[in-house]
């Protein structure tokens, strides 16, 4: 394996040091036997980021993405390792399912591939899946999600987090009450009343939130609550975190910049699950994850077909694309804004979702002998997305023709150069 030095490089944003990675890890001592040399003036580094909400879809859904180019978008984005979404076909709500998608991850290379596994069998709702077997597994399984779902049934989201506290596990909500969300298109508000839309109302999430959050501290079991896009939910989360309750929770990159007010195009590109709020839920969002209420920053990664896109917008799939853009959507809406700091990204974005995934070498400060997993971001670079050049399969982003701040130079996973001068390896 190569061994890098890394010059000058300003380690979350301090003072510029060198770092050494030989052998896979973050060496000590002089920079011997050094074979490639990486001139890092105004890079900073970070440690290598970690996805809690990434869909794959594989298998079954090989058109719109799959493992290997899930993976290939992620290391471009600074991703080391991401959690796999259960909602696959076949779903991953067995052991053979989970371990298949563990071991594409391992075999394509490019980041570390966690499955989540589905907290009932089919996504359906109605029967809890083999969660134990699934954690016994050689994946490991500990965030267990119906996600695209909500486990809406209030005696089933309790017994799976009952189930889940002999392993450690998590139950990571999809918070949406369907009664209230039925025919749903856009936030509900004088906007979609405007256009025409069947509104999606926060009370929706906010209610299913509440609940859970009181199941969670009922029985002491561990809650992540999904994508959260809404003030009032900052405040539930907010509360129960005051009580001591055991709840951890995400923000999309996209629901920290982009507003509902894009749904006025009526482009398809604009419609996700959860909807695009109003500017002033955005404002809570960044407040919420700047104080520490919302824990983490993750991509909701979701790529969809053009055909399942390029459609009119009642039609079209739910979701957008995220890995390759969400360091510089963090960027624009929490660093420029001065809202966090690059110690904070990293808490945001790679130790708070390791944590929370029970992963040992990811998440780790960038220390000696620490796994090697890191990324070097350029902040001071700016770049127009373009829409046609993804390394997903899928070209569903939502920034297309937007200007972003920020450019990932290089990624490594465990040593390995995943990505240098911002090129695929
Ligand atoms: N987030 C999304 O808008 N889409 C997700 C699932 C979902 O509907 O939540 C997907 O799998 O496409």
């Amino acid at each position: 394996m190569t061994t890098h030095l890394i010059k000058g490089v300003s380690v979350l944003g301090g003072t510029p040091t060198d770092l050494v990675i030989r052998d896979g890890v973050i060496a000590s001592g002089p920079a011997e036997g050094v074979e490639e040399v990486i001139e890092a003036e105004g890079l900073i580094a970070l440690p290598g980021l970690v996805d809690l909400h990434t869909h794959l879809r594989e298998p079954g859904r090989e058109d719109a993405e799959t493992v290997e180019t899930g993976t290939q978008a992620a290391a471009i984005g600074g991703f080391t390792a991401v959690h796999a979404m259960a909602n696959t076909e076949p779903v991953a709500d067995t052991a053979g399912v989970v371990e298949q998608v563990w071991r594409l991850g391992r075999e394509a290379g490019y980041c570390d591939v966690y499955p989540i596994g589905a907290v009932t069998v089919g996504l359906a709702g109605e029967k809890i899946a083999e969660l134990g077997a699934m954690a016994d597994s050689a994946a490991r399984v500990r965030v267990f999600s119906d996600d695209g779902h909500c486990v809406s049934d209030p005696l089933l989201m309790r017994r799976a987090l009952e189930y889940v506290k002999a392993f450690d596990g998590v139950i990571a909500q999809h918070s949406q009450e369907p009664r209230l969300t039925e025919g749903a298109q856009m936030n509900e508000g004088e906007l979609s009343g405007r256009l025409g839309l069947a509104g999606w109302p926060a009370v929706a999430e906010e209610a299913i939130i509440a609940r859970d959050c009181l199941l969670a501290a009922h029985v002491g079991s561990r809650l992540h609550v999904c994508h959260v896009s809404t003030a009032g939910s900052v405040e539930l989360i907010r509360q129960a975190k005051e009580k001591g309750w055991n709840v951890t929770a995400e923000v999309t990159p996209h629901h920290l910049l982009l507003t509902d007010e894009l749904a006025a195009t009526y482009d398809p590109l604009y419609k996700v699950n959860p909807p695009l709020r109003s500017a002033s839920d955005v404002e809570a969002l960044r407040a919420g994850l700047a104080d520490g209420t919302i824990d983490i920053v993750a991509t909701d990664h979701a790529p969809h077909p053009h055909e399942d896109k390029d459609c009119e917008w009642a039609a079209a799939a739910f979701g957008m694309l995220g890995l390759e853009t969400a360091l510089s959507v963090v960027q624009q809406t929490m660093v420029d804004t001065g809202l966090l700091d690059w110690a904070g990204v990293a808490e945001r974005m790679s130790y708070a979702p390791a944590r929370i995934g029970r992963l040992a070498d990811h998440g780790r400060p960038l220390e000696d002998g620490a796994p090697a997993n890191i990324v070097l971001y350029d902040p001071k670079a700016t770049r127009v997305v373009d829409g046609s050049e993804t390394a997903s399969l899928s070209r569903n982003t939502p920034y297309a023709g937007r200007e972003l701040p920020g450019r990932v130079v290089a990624t490594f996973l465990r040593g390995k150069a995943t990505v240098l001068d911002g090129k695929l390896q």
